[in-house]
């Protein structure tokens, strides 16, 4: 039997994307914000699963530019529903607290509109809809032109002390 490198068959990198915002969107330095610790979506930009740019718009809004590449897959030659949802999770989260509140996520409601091809630069928007007390809300949407894939809604609770 002959032996196979750990290298055989693994898929090669995929080239460049373009991930630019759109006009007067600001680049948003997300770890400067919140540590180095989003790893599992943001972690490898040049990579084969996501490559995510964050933007801030002129209202200060949150925008993720981001590329579901071929390690994202579930359906055949589409995004695996769990991986549209971390996607969400990160960027529907970092909308708290890059609008100031220290959070984590309690519920994360999504909805998968239409199944995403794989290898397609996409958008997700957010807006927090609301604060009271603890609990704030955010909802998002994930998108390319008139095409949605997928809406979520986020709850989002302050943690005490930070
Ligand atoms: C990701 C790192 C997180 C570490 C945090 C530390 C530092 C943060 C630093 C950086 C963070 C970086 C980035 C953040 C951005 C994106 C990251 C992605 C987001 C995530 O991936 S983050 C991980 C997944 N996330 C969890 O791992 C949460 C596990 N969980 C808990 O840690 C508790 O469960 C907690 C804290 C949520 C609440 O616990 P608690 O004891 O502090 O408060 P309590 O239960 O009293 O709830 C207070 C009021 O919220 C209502 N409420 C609570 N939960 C609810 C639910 N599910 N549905 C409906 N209402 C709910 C109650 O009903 C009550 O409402 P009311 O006051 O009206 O009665």
């Amino acid at each position: 039997m002959s032996e196979t490198s750990p290298q055989q068959g693994a898929e090669s990198i995929c080239p460049p994307v373009d991930l630019s915002g759109d006009a007067g969107w600001v680049p948003f330095d997300a770890p400067s914000l919140v540590g180095e610790s989003l790893r599992f979506v943001s972690g490898e930009p040049d990579g084969n699963r996501f490559r995510v740019r964050y933007y801030r718009d002129s209202e200060q809004h949150l925008h993720a530019r981001i590329w579901f590449g071929p390690e994202t897959e579930g359906p055949p030659g589409h995004a695996h529903g769990g991986a549209v949802s971390a996607v969400m999770d990160e960027a529907l989260g970092l909308a708290a607290w890059a609008a100031g509140y220290p959070i984590v996520v309690g519920n994360l409601n999504i909805s998968f509109r239409t199944m995403l091809p794989l290898q397609k630069v996409v958008t997700v928007e957010s807006r927090v809809v609301s604060a009271q007390g603890r609990k704030v809300m955010v909802h998002g949407r994930l998108f390319c032109g008139d095409a949605v894939y997928a809406e979520g809604e986020c709850l989002c609770i302050t943690l005490p002390g930070r």
